[in-house]
């Protein structure tokens, strides 16, 4: 049985609006959806970094992905930029349009997470340990409260970090909690939205893009050149395709009707392609 209907992730870039979301997502509960935001905080963290004068470092992944160097300050900015400010921000947005919202994620255990012990970074061209190091893997939901909020017509706000299996919080990537709330709610539904108007073949031509994207089950494609953000959003997309939700989109949140455009057909849907072996090189 499904527990909602539509996973809307949103970015913490800043060109990514707020009130056209809140807009969208209370249309879509007035027509009788259930519906989930997740956010995340990308240019929050880096701003509160900044005048808290804490390092903020990118890393990449030995398979491309990148993430945020999380080191204890790191971790602390992390948690108040997006369960404060942040969360704020969306929960503010979506009473101005008329809905009910509350916010979960961070220390309430709603999002489990592996903790990563010694994220391995590709830096200069070597691999090496990053220790000190509180990131993780979102790994499961706990559904009792999120269901219960979408009985009773709330909409839930979630937010990373998660908590570990140790009890503490780790930075986790805001497009895979998405994935993981979509599948565990078994919504038929998740858009993604963020600061360009899809996945893109080339992604400095804004010609380029993609209609209907096929990865393999780990996020890979040889259609695009995917780089950043964007390979771990695609990662996100193959992992909820994996789990059973139906269809995936990756819009523009810039607009002014992101979510309606986006089920309408814009943006890129994203498709898994059984048949096609991509080798480790693309
Ligand atoms: N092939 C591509 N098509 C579109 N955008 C891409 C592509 N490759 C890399 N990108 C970059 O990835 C960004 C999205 O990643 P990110 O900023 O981390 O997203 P978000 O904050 O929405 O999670 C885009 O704004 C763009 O700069
Ligand atoms: C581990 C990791 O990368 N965590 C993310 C969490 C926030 C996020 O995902 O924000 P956007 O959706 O705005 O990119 C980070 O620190 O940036």
């Amino acid at each position: 049985m499904n527990l909602a209907d539509l996973v809307v992730k949103t970015s913490g870039d800043r060109r990514v609006g707020l009130d056209g979301l809140a807009e969208d997502v209370a249309a879509q509960v007035a027509g009788g959806r259930r519906v989930v935001v997740v956010h995340g905080g990308q240019d929050r963290i880096r701003e509160l970094a900044e005048r808290l004068g804490v390092a903020d470092e990118t890393l990449t992944s030995p398979s491309g992905v990148a993430f945020r160097r999380t080191d204890p300050a790191m971790l602390e900015v992390v948690t108040l930029a997006l369960t404060g400010s942040m969360r704020g921000e969306v929960l503010t947005a979506l009473r101005g349009a008329g809905l009910r919202a509350v916010g979960l994620g961070g220390a309430d255990g709603t999002v489990r997470a592996r903790r990563k012990p010694a994220p391995r970074a590709v830096v200069d061209g070597r691999t090496m340990a990053v220790h000190d190091d509180h990131s993780g893997r979102p790994e499961s939901v706990d559904t009792t409260v999120l269901a219960a909020l979408l009985r009773a017509g709330v909409v839930p706000v979630l937010s990373p970090p998660a908590v570990a299996e140790d009890g503490g919080l780790v930075n986790v990537n805001a497009d895979r909690v998405a994935a993981l709330v979509a599948v565990a709610l078994g919504a038929p539904e998740l858009v993604l939205l963020t600061a360009t108007d899809g996945v893109r073949a080339d992604p400095t031509d804004a010609g380029s893009r993609i209609d209907v994207l096929e990865t393999d089950a780990r996020g890979r494609t040889r259609t695009a050149r995917i780089t950043g953000g964007m390979t771990g959003k695609l990662v996100a997309a193959a992992d909820a395709l994996t789990g059973g939700v139906a269809a995936v989109r990756v819009a523009d949140g810039r607009i002014a009707h992101p979510v309606r455009d986006a089920l309408s057909g814009g943006g890129t849907r994203v498709r898994l392609a059984h048949a096609v072996a991509i080798g480790s090189d693309s």
